[in-house]
């Protein structure tokens, strides 16, 4: 910044801004256009994309929050290209006949929810039929976490400068956003050279898939043992083994009480009638969906000098002191309800705190940590290392099952040799993808997520 003419950054966003507006405009002449203006930066950039906007023919009312403290620049700006001011008793009718409304009450300086007054016009706003447009960030969520305390903006759209926030990528604030759109201020040199969370991309994931070269074979691909299943949920086994033959490893081996239905569906995969002790060399196991209540082949995973992934009842059955203290890496994959419980606290807490959970678990456990939901979180164990998020999921994969293909997805990339935060992630990253070609828009089934994988790989190698 100090290298920049005082207030170009805020140019730039501002010009940015309200051409975003403008495109959601069906036109910009003759539009009524109301600004929700705090008294930070944050005001102050709507207030100059709100002049740009009345210099276009809009009809441009700017509803103070603090009088008196409002941007003083940026007030004179809107006021000289023709807009006017009213105050937030004056806010309700502003609200019900505008075409278009800048949430410009709080941004990044924003923490701790939105103050009363903010409360009562983030309610009216509600209520509005206006398109809702969130400068930097929805006003009230929480930018750094993605929690939201109380009430805050929700936005059809979400205009943010130089970066992408983590409130913006995690639910559920996330969920106030909208779609998200990145308006470059040239602000890349001065970012931290280490994010709090990153999300990959298609070039990213493509360059950590395995591929088989011309001196590979089946073992130096990698064996990945799944250990799942029981006589009472012998489809969790069926699943695993599904996500796994898709994910890069050159066999699988199954060990468990779901032989017959394993070998039925996948006459390919290999049958130890052993616990995972005495099962033969594999590279990583996976340990615990639809295991039921035997703790027996969960221990014996852990004990191994292998990566271990454990989820479901492995997650319960396991010793969390072995856990913490194996050499070999682990991977837990709880989904809310299971992390409440590794962690002592409620469902509910896990699903406002996303990030907190995550890296709290990757603390406590010292693993590598994919918490999955609305929004899969992936941790390290190191807490320099940032925080992945995925962006590929859907909410069609909420299906019974779809949690086991996981599994067995990612057990097969730390077998084909990935560490467990790139498994994890590419794991992550191609489950969603092969739920959203499984869905396409309507409802899917486990099953049919992992015969979508390959076409996923192929979309994103190709
Ligand atoms: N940094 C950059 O490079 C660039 C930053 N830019 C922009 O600046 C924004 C950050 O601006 P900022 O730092 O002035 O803070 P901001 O978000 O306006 O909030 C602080 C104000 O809100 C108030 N307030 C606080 N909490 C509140 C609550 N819960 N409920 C209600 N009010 C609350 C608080 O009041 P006070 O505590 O003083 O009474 C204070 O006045 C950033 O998001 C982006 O838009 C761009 O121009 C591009 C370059
Ligand atoms: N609302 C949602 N949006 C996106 N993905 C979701 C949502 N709910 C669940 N998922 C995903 O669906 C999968 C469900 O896994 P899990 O809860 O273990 O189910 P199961 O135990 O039935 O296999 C996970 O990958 C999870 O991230
Ligand atoms: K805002």
């Amino acid at each position: 910044m100090a290298r920049l003419p005082a207030g170009a950054l805020m140019q730039r966003a501002a010009a940015g801004l309200a051409a975003a507006c403008a495109d959601a405009l069906p036109r910009v002449y003759g539009s009524r256009v109301t600004l929700l203006t705090g008294s930070g930066d944050n005001g102050a950039d709507t207030l100059y994309a709100g002049a740009r906007l009345a210099r276009r023919g809009a009809s441009v009312t700017a509803v103070l929050l603090a009088p008196d403290r409002t941007h003083p620049e940026a007030l004179k700006t809107l006021l000289r290209a023709g807009g006017t001011t009213a105050t937030a008793t004056d806010a309700a009718p502003l609200l019900q006949h505008a075409d278009l409304v800048l949430d410009g009450i709080v941004g990044i300086g924003g923490k701790g929810g939105l103050r009363p007054e903010a409360t009562h016009l983030a309610g009216l706003l509600a209520a509005s039929p206006a398109t809702v447009v969130a400068v930097d960030l929805p006003s009230g969520i929480e930018p750094d976490t993605g929690e939201v305390h109380g009430t805050a903006v929700r936005a059809d759209l979400t205009i943010t400068f130089g970066t992408h926030k983590p409130g913006l990528l995690i639910d559920p604030a996330r969920a106030y956003a909208g779609s998200v759109r990145l308006i470059d201020i040239g602000l890349a040199a001065t970012l931290p050279h280490t994010p709090a969370l990153e999300s990959l991309q298609h070039a990213d994931i493509a360059a950590l898939l395995p591929r088989p070269t011309g001196e590979s074979d089946k073992y130096r691909r990698g064996v990945v043992g799944i250990a799942a299943g029981s006589t009472r949920y012998p489809g969790a086994a069926v699943l695993a083994v599904a996500g796994a033959l898709r994910g890069g490893a050159g066999a699988v081996r199954y060990v468990g009480a779901a032989t017959d239905a394993v070998l039925a569906r996948f006459p390919e995969t290999l049958i130890s009638h052993t616990g995972p002790k005495k099962a033969g060399r594999v590279q990583a196991w996976v340990a615990g969906p639809g295991a039921a209540d035997d703790p027996a082949p969960v221990a014996e995973a852990l004990a191994t000098d292998v990566p271990v992934l454990l989820d479901a009842d492995g997650l319960r059955l396991a010793d969390r002191d072995t856990v913490r203290t194996r050499k070999a890496p682990t991977l837990l994959t709880p989904h809310a309800g299971e992390a409440a419980a590794l962690l002592g606290i409620s469902r509910e807490e896990v699903e406002a705190a996303r990030l907190t959970a995550v890296r709290e678990l990757a603390r406590r456990y010292d693993a590598t940590v994919l918490l999955k939901g609305s929004t899969t979180l992936i941790a390290a164990p190191d807490p320099d290392t940032p925080v992945r998020v995925n962006a590929t999921g859907t909410p069609w994969l909420a299906t019974a099952g779809s949690g086991d293909v996981l599994s067995g997805l990612a057990g097969s990339l730390l077998a084909a040799g990935l560490s467990p935060l790139d498994a994890a992630s590419a794991a992550a990253y191609l489950h969603g993808l092969a739920g959203r070609y499984a869905a396409d828009g309507a409802p899917t089934s486990a099953h049919d997520v992992a015969e979508a994988i390959p076409r996923a790989w192929r979309d994103i190698t190709t």
